[in-house]
């Protein structure tokens, strides 16, 4: 049994959701760990001064139980398919079998101890105008206050993606 782990990064409404669920329909024995599931409970994320939620840093997200379920994947893929209900097939994997992990989320390539866990990165862009339109049609929980994509979100966007590239190097981009 072979295991490959694909991280799907990129600013958001890139499409990191939309390609993650068209590749694991398309790949066998593939599932996907999305980050948006992991963010912390409202009341602990802090607010800025302007009373802007902080949601667009690493801090809003509960990076430990993130990791731990990878780690499962990286244990036992299969287990972790069949705890999930993600694949029925009770048969054993072949040697020649490869589980493929999709994961997807904004701030992947962030968080060093998941970064290097890759064996392929791929990372989304769309221009400043597309991401804000985007956003503006979609409800988050809670949803986004007037003013928030460029108080919060594009200012952070950019000082992640710096980040970023200063953790990463060979980030193949869209
Ligand atoms: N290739 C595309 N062309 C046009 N629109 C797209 C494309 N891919 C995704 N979209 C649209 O952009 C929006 C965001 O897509 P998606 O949810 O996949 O992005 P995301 O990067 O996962 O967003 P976030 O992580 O911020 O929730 C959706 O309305 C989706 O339909
Ligand atoms: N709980 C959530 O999923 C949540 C809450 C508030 C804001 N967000 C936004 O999700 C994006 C990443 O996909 C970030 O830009 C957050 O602002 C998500």
């Amino acid at each position: 049994m072979k295991t490959l782990l694909v991280g799907v990064g990129g600013m958001t409404n890139g499409g990191k959701s939309t390609l993650s669920k068209s590749l694991h329909q398309q790949i066998p024995n593939s599932c996907i760990i999305a980050q948006d599931s992991y963010f912390k409970d409202d009341s602990v994320v802090p607010e800025d001064n302007n009373g802007f939620k902080q949601y667009d840093m690493l801090g809003a997200l509960d990076m430990d139980t993130m990791m731990s379920d990878i780690d499962s994947w990286r244990k036992d893929p299969e287990r972790f398919m069949r705890q999930r209900d993600l694949n029925p097939e009770l048969t054993t994997a072949t040697d020649t079998d490869v589980f493929v992990l999709i994961v997807e989320g904004f701030l992947i390539f962030n968080y060093r101890p998941l970064n290097e866990l890759f064996d392929r990165r791929y990372f989304m862009e769309i221009p400043y105008d597309v991401c804000k339109r985007r956003r503006s049609v979609r409800v988050y929980k809670p949803p986004d206050p007037s003013g928030y994509f460029d108080g919060h979100v594009w200012p952070m966007y950019l000082k992640n993606r710096q980040e970023m590239d200063i953790t990463v190097s060979d980030i193949e981009k869209d």
